[in-house]
């Protein structure tokens, strides 16, 4: 079935079609008419929460055996299948880790419906962490947990020791849930935080079910379709509840714990769905952690939402990239049924993948950039991209990146467009429904130039958990959130970010700098391959603009045979002469055999500062 070319200005509009279904968005119109395409129980417009949707997906797309939502490790899993298992999930949570009565009442369909077996929300918003490597597993932990009204907390499996109880006692996680591989290690974490821990059970993936059962006997159309009926049980959390605390990355302090509502989620999966035309013919490589916004929202609730299909890598690996690409569209220029369409990856992604394609042989090289190129789109963001590394990645890919930014708090809010200009550099405009401000030194607002960036938007998050007064301090009035990014914006409006104020912005003899201007020249010395700029203390200066440089291999292993550094200062500022103003050039140089980079390959250069100051 095709789906329908969904309008390019949704927000305005009352409706989306996917290729079973047409949902009434919530909106300002006051119109009811719901047109329904092949899903005859949808019966109209209620709140439409992100499960909502989910569930209207549930119900309609279950008719159809192809409705896969997850791929993970060759297996598949439908939508009715992640349904399940979440209704199953919800009823260990609300029964104190007893299974009850939903396996009778999925095998009789006809059976009276289990309302208030499950007793609809009782959990009553109380924390679930999850621990799980990104699968089906995870997602239907994700679903389960809302099913019976709790806020999921995403654990990382990397946490170190002392982060991970952090998190647990700082949102006082009363049930930890994660999978058999995990299982000794959380039940210890649970136990040492007062926190029961409950295991979610594998999920039957298709092929096992088509191979068992031939014609499957659980997940034939009536009972998958009575297993979405029966979501109508659950009496949803209300759309200011919390949904969802992600912890920052801690770039700037100690991570706080942001607290997504069901609507802010909600609001956030249209605009990107909307934004970026994601459709239910996508489908997106996800190799991100699912603990920050960028995997969790960009990569997986958001084409969950638009009905795409999410394939995740749980290790990201440059072979298995390419590799997946080249499955997707084999060198004949065909394209096979589950192949590739989207991607999204941090810079970081971006400038391996490219060291692994000039590693290729050339046969291989042709055959991936040719690949590539038949993506719909590939994204990027979470940190500044490189210039130089957009320029490769396009003439390799024939992909102009679409550069966006984010930050936990509001997840996306300005973004290039899908069509029409992206420009490196910039990370384009707001996305639609979100609203900003320039904030400048001197605390007056503007609408333009250069200040701190202060956002509005529907996605907003509702509060840092348990920290009132940080709470109120990050907005001004008019209920804009301070990002505590400086921003500037071009002549044509998109905007420029210069980076964290606290952490980017250098105060160099009375001059404001922006660090991330001088990586980004710094990034197109052909002997540098990484590099971070940050301002040390300088009793002259104020600061002292310093690069930590993470020389080419084959430079370096040149230059070690001629016994000399990779690099010296003077070669450095020598070559920035003419691309830098002097107070911008680097007066001190670290050589480094790579950058210490969080899972979201960021370089925390508060604690890189606090080391080098040492
Ligand atoms: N495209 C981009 N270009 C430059 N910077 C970006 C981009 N996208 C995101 N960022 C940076 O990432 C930040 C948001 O990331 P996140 O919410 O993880 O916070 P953090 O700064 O890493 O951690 P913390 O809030 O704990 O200090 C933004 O405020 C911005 O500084």
């Amino acid at each position: 079935m095709r789906a329908f070319k969904a309008p390019t200005n949704l927000l305005s509009q009352a409706f989306i079609v996917r290729p079973c279904l047409l949902i009434r968005r919530r909106s300002s119109s006051s119109s009811s008419s719901v047109l329904k395409i092949c899903c005859s129980s949808f019966s109209g417009p209620s709140s439409h929460t992100f499960m909502d949707v989910f569930k209207e997906i549930c119900k309609c797309c279950s008719r159809s055996r192809a409705s896969v939502a997850i791929r993970n490790e060759q297996k598949s899993y439908t939508h009715a299948q992640l349904l399940h298992s979440a209704l199953k999930i919800s009823d260990l949570l609300c029964n104190n880790g007893k299974e009850t009565m939903l396996e009778e009442s999925i095998k009789e369909s006809s059976s009276p419906s289990v309302h208030g077996i499950r007793k609809a929300g009782c959990l009553n918003g109380a924390r679930v962490g999850i621990v799980a490597k990104p699968s089906a597993e995870f997602v239907a932990g994700l679903l389960g947990t809302w099913f019976s009204g709790g806020v999921a907390v995403p654990l990382a499996l990397s946490y170190p020791e002392a982060e991970l109880y952090h998190v647990m006692n700082d949102s006082d996680v009363s049930v930890l849930l994660s999978t058999e591989d995990h299982r000794e290690l959380m039940e210890n974490v649970a136990a040492k935080c007062a926190a029961r821990f409950s295991l979610i059970p594998a999920i039957p993936n298709i092929s096992v079910k088509m191979s068992e059962h031939g014609n499957s006997t659980i997940w034939n159309g009536n009972s998958a379709a009575h297993l979405g009926e029966e979501t109508e049980d659950y009496k949803m959390a209300e759309d200011d509840d919390p949904a969802l605390i992600i912890y920052t990355s801690g770039t700037t302090g100690k991570p706080k714990g942001v607290v997504h509502t069901h609507k802010s989620i909600s609001a956030q999966v249209q605009m990107l769905t909307e934004a970026w035309g994601y459709t239910s013919h996508d489908q997106f490589l996800n190799c991100l952690p699912l603990h920050h916004v960028h995997g969790l929202f960009n990569a997986l609730l958001a084409p969950l939402y638009a009905g795409s299909m999410v394939e995740f890598m749980p290790k990201f690996s440059v072979r298995g990239v390419w590799q997946r690409w080249r499955e997707s569209y084999p060198v004949d220029g065909a394209k096979v049924d589950d192949a590739i369409t989207v991607f999204t990856g941090v810079p970081t992604i971006y400038s391996r993948l490219l060291q692994g394609y000039e590693a290729m042989d050339p046969e291989l090289q042709a055959m991936s950039a040719s690949a590539a190129r038949q993506l719909r789109l590939m994204m990027c963001g979470s940190s500044a991209l490189p210039y130089p590394i957009l320029k490769q990645w396009e003439s390799v890919t024939g992909h102009r990146l679409l550069e966006r930014y984010g930050m936990t708090e509001f997840v996306m809010a300005l973004s290039n467009p899908l069509l029409g200009e992206r420009k490196g550099g910039t990370v384009g405009k707001p996305l639609p429904g979100v609203e900003v401000k320039i904030l400048a030194i001197d605390e007056s607002e503007k609408a333009t130039g250069e200040g701190e960036l202060c956002v509005r938007s529907p996605s907003l998050f509702k509060e840092y958990w348990k920290r009132p007064e940080v709470t109120k301090e990050s907005f001004i009035d008019g209920g804009f959130f301070k990002t505590g990014d400086t921003v500037k914006v071009d002549e044509d409006a998109y905007y420029i970010i210069l980076g964290r104020t606290s952490a980017d912005i250098m105060k160099v003899g009375g001059y404001k700098l922006s660090a991330l201007e001088i990586e980004a020249v710094l990034l197109e010395h052909p002997d540098v391959l990484e590099c971070c700029v940050l301002g040390l203390p300088d009793k002259i200066y104020g600061e002292a603009v310093t690069a930590i440089i993470v020389p080419d291999a084959d430079v370096k292993r040149r230059r070690d045979q001629e016994f000399k550094p990779a690099m010296s200062l003077e070669e450095l500022q020598e070559w920035s002469k003419d691309k830098l103003a002097p107070y911008k050039i680097p007066v001190r140089l670290y050589l480094w055999e790579s950058l210490p980079r969080n899972a979201m390959g960021k370089v925390n250069k508060k604690e890189l500062k606090k080391l080098l100051e040492k």
